[in-house]
């Protein structure tokens, strides 16, 4: 199958809306594989602090970003080798992920590894800018929201969970830091590409969350 008719859904949002989730789910129901982009971005921050390369050397991190060595296996990640465990999904990890994601060099060297992703059957793929630049062909574009508030009481719950502590006040400060860097960087900031759906998760469950996305991949492959 030629990779330009390998379909693509991207599904791209705020910190904490619900995407990888989300995206997860539809990739499972369709057969499709699934990319978490902000993954590559927080294994970038990880392996830079491992190896002691600043996270403003533009061009240090992405000579890093290049050689990096990452495998994914379901919900398990190697970075060079080696697991990597909750801390990738920590707040401080996406601090420094948002910090990396913001240098032009950093984000041409992580394109070839995201669009590797599209793989046959198809791929379902979230992130800030996956039908802005990574997938502009993307044959489904759903930008996925939620208000602050729902985000970062989602986040609570989703680290206390995990047996992590956490602070709401924090989080919800957090997450208006992150959005407000995210959005006004100059290169591939957050933004409702064109052609895409807007859809606010904030009163949604995540079924039906899953269900309007699948509707609107349906609605587009008829087209
Ligand atoms: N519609 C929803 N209603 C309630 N909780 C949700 C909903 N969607 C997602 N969640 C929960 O919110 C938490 C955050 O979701 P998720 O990690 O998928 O967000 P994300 O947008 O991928 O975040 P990030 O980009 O920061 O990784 C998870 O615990 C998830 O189960
Ligand atoms: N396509 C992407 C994905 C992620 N980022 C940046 C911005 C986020 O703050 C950070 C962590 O992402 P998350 O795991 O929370 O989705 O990485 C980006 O710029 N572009």
């Amino acid at each position: 199958m030629a990779n330009s008719v390998i379909p693509v859904i991207a599904i791209d949002g705020p910190s904490a809306s619900g995407k990888g989730t989300v995206a997860q789910r539809v990739a499972a129901i369709l057969g499709f594989h699934f990319l978490d982009s902000g993954a590559l971005y927080r294994l970038l921050g990880l392996a830079a602090n491992q190896r002691g390369v600043a996270l403003t050397d533009e061009s240090g991190l992405a000579q890093l970003a290049l050689a990096m060595d990452i495998r994914f296996e379901g919900e398990a990640i190697w970075l060079f080798g080696a697991p990597v465990g909750d801390e990738l999904r920590s707040e401080h990890a996406a601090a420094a992920a948002s910090q990396v994601a913001a240098l032009p060099a950093v984000r041409a060297a992580l394109l070839d590894k995201q669009r590797a992703f599209r793989q046959a059957p198809g791929l379902v793929a979230d992130g800030r800018d996956m039908a802005s630049v990574v997938f502009t062909d993307a044959v489904c574009k759903v930008f996925l929201t939620a208000s602050a508030e729902a985000r970062a009481e989602r986040r609570y719950k989703q680290l206390i969970g995990k047996g992590m502590s956490a602070n709401i006040a924090l989080l919800l400060q957090e997450i208006r830091l992150r959005d407000e860097r995210d959005s006004q960087r100059s290169v591939a900031p957050l933004q409702i590409a064109p052609g895409a759906a807007l859809l606010d998760s904030t009163p949604l469950s995540i079924e039906q969350a899953v269900e309007e996305v699948l509707v609107r991949y349906r609605a587009a492959c008829k087209e």
